[in-house]
């Protein structure tokens, strides 16, 4: 028997975004239900950020061994048991997984449905046995791997973000179609791990970021024994042998074809639209997702979409930002707006690389000339000679008033380094502000304040300065 319940909000996914809204709206004690047809944490917990940064880390183990002899200690060969990360990678799956749980949530006060949803008309959706007649609605339900149509790819059990962290066992030779975050982060990993890898990328590779700082990326990676081929279209693959795979490639002035043992599709995500309904409830939407405004509510004002479905930068942050705009509309009636510009992203390969704000290229969109470009690299920090961590710099975009518009960091820590010039762009900071402030020494974020004061540099050199300070000198 249908069960109607008539909730002030239902949230129809329980990843990064539905499951922030979910909470803070029962943390205000509205009452809302939360459907999930697969597992709680969606795409980040389960098959996404955790189970690669548990992998990438579990790879700078590995090289960190590698690299030991070179601060004078050695621990002999780098062994990998495969088996044992996968382990480890499920083991901190398992510590996270409380925090997203049905358990957790019920106990929070929502209502749960571990079931299917869609909507039947312009203010229904249907979950399992129940029929849901909500105030609002938001869908979050979040993005999948995008399988290109590439010929024979069906006919090879090709891997994707769901299956890649079932493995037990390294594979001899991946392939990787795609050179994205996706892509780049987990051909390093892999072959830190002990895998040959070869990275197919159709234009270039990390092509979203500054290409000043993604060659330095990438120029670490090929050194650690990464074939990338950029520029290149895949044309097809075929089995090879009893296990064995060949992907085939197209660049303007080249082709070639690679044997390997597995296959990894990152080549982007697809918006999780299909099966919803959207049609019977008047939500438009694309191939891109359900199209939205800035304030994240669809052609049906009853209904707000976030995270990846809504087709915006797709970042487990980004999903968490659009729930706290959707709660604030929803429950206060405050009008909220996306702002593209404050939110900074990181790809945690060796070296990172940490981004936000205006890169140089849209900053000269934008800004024309009157903007300028200030740089400071890691090998001029005594922290990062300490660590033998040299690779690297940070640059910085400032319009003509000085005010941060854009930071870019390549090189150890940088995703952590971000933070406090997201805080900057956020809160429309100048050079002058980060003038004044005192960075401990040693620590690799002082790179920031030395680019930022390198701005004043050439006020030094001006005459009427130098003039200045010997005539306030006449004073004692
Ligand atoms: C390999 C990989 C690494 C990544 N690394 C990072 C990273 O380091 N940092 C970062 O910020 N981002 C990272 N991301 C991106 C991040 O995972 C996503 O941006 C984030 O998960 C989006 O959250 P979401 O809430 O929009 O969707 P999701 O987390 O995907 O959640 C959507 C949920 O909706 C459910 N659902 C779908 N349809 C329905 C339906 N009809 N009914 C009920 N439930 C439904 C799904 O089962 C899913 O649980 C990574 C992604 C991948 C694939
Ligand atoms: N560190 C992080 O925050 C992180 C890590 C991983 C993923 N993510 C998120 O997940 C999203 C998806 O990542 P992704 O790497 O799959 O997507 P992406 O869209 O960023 O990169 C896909 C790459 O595949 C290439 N490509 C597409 N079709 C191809 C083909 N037929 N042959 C060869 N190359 C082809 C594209 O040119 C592109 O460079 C990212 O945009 C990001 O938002 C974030």
């Amino acid at each position: 028997m249908t069960r109607r319940l008539t909730p002030d909000i239902c949230v129809i996914g329980a990843g990064s975004g539905g499951l922030t809204v979910a909470a803070a709206a029962a943390a205000f004690g509205v009452d809302v239900v939360l459907i999930e047809k697969g597992r709680m944490g969606g795409d980040c917990l389960n098959y996404g950020c955790v189970p690669s940064k548990a992998m990438i880390a579990a790879g700078k183990h590995a090289r960190a061994i590698a690299e030991a002899p070179d601060f004078g200690v050695s621990a002999g060969a780098v062994k990998v048991d495969f088996r044992k990360v996968h382990d480890h990678v499920h083991s901190v799956i398992a510590a996270i997984a409380p925090n997203d749980s049905v358990e957790r949530f019920r106990a929070l006060g929502v209502t749960v449905i571990e079931a299917e949803g869609r909507f039947t008309d312009r203010r229904t959706v249907v979950a399992g046995d129940f029929e849901i007649a909500a105030r609002r609605f938001v869908i979050a339900t979040g993005s999948s791997a995008f399988v290109p149509p590439i010929p024979g790819l069906d006919s090879v059990d090709y891997l994707t973000n769901e299956t890649l962290f079932e493995r037990t066992s390294a594979p001899r030779h991946l392939i990787v179609i795609g050179g994205g975050p996706i892509g780049m982060e987990m051909a390093q990993a892999h072959r830190r791990l002990g895998a040959e890898v070869t990275v197919i990328e159709g234009e270039r590779a990390l092509g979203k970021d500054d290409p000043e700082l993604t060659a330095i990326v990438l120029d670490q990676i090929r050194a650690e024994g990464v074939t990338l081929i950029e520029g290149a279209k895949v044309t097809g693959v075929e089995k090879q042998g009893a296990s064995g795979v060949r992907v085939c490639w197209e660049s303007e002035n080249d082709k070639g074809q690679v044997d390997g043992s597995d296959i990894l599709v990152a080549t982007g995500r697809s918006a999780n639209v299909e099966g919803l309904g959207l049609d019977k409830a008047g939500i438009k939407y694309d191939r891109r997702g359900v199209t939205v405004g800035a304030n994240l509510r669809s052609s049906n004002s009853r209904v707000y979409a976030i995270g990846d479905v809504a087709g915006s930068l797709q970042f487990t942050h980004v999903a968490g930002y659009h729930a706290g705009l959707v709660v604030q509309q929803i429950l206060f009636r405050l009008p909220a707006k996306e702002n593209r510009d404050i939110i900074p992203w990181a790809t945690f390969t060796s070296p990172e690389l940490a981004h936000v704000g205006l890169a140089e290229a849209d900053a000269r969109k934008r800004h024309g000339d009157r903007i300028s470009i200030l740089r400071w690299p890691y090998a001029e920090n005594d922290r990062a000679q300490a660590e033998r961590q040299t690779t690297g710099l940070i640059k910085m975009v400032v319009d003509r008033k000085a005010r941060i518009i854009g930071v870019t960091i390549v090189g150890a820590g940088a995703s952590e380094m971000i933070n406090m010039w997201a805080l900057a762009i956020t809160n429309g900071l100048k050079l002058g502000d980060v003038r004044g402030y005192v960075p401990p020494y040693p620590t690799m974020s002082e790179i920031g304040k030395r680019a930022a004061i390198s701005y004043y540099g050439p006020v030094t050199r001006k005459p009427l300065v130098r003039t200045l300070v010997r005539w306030l000198r006449i004073f004692g």
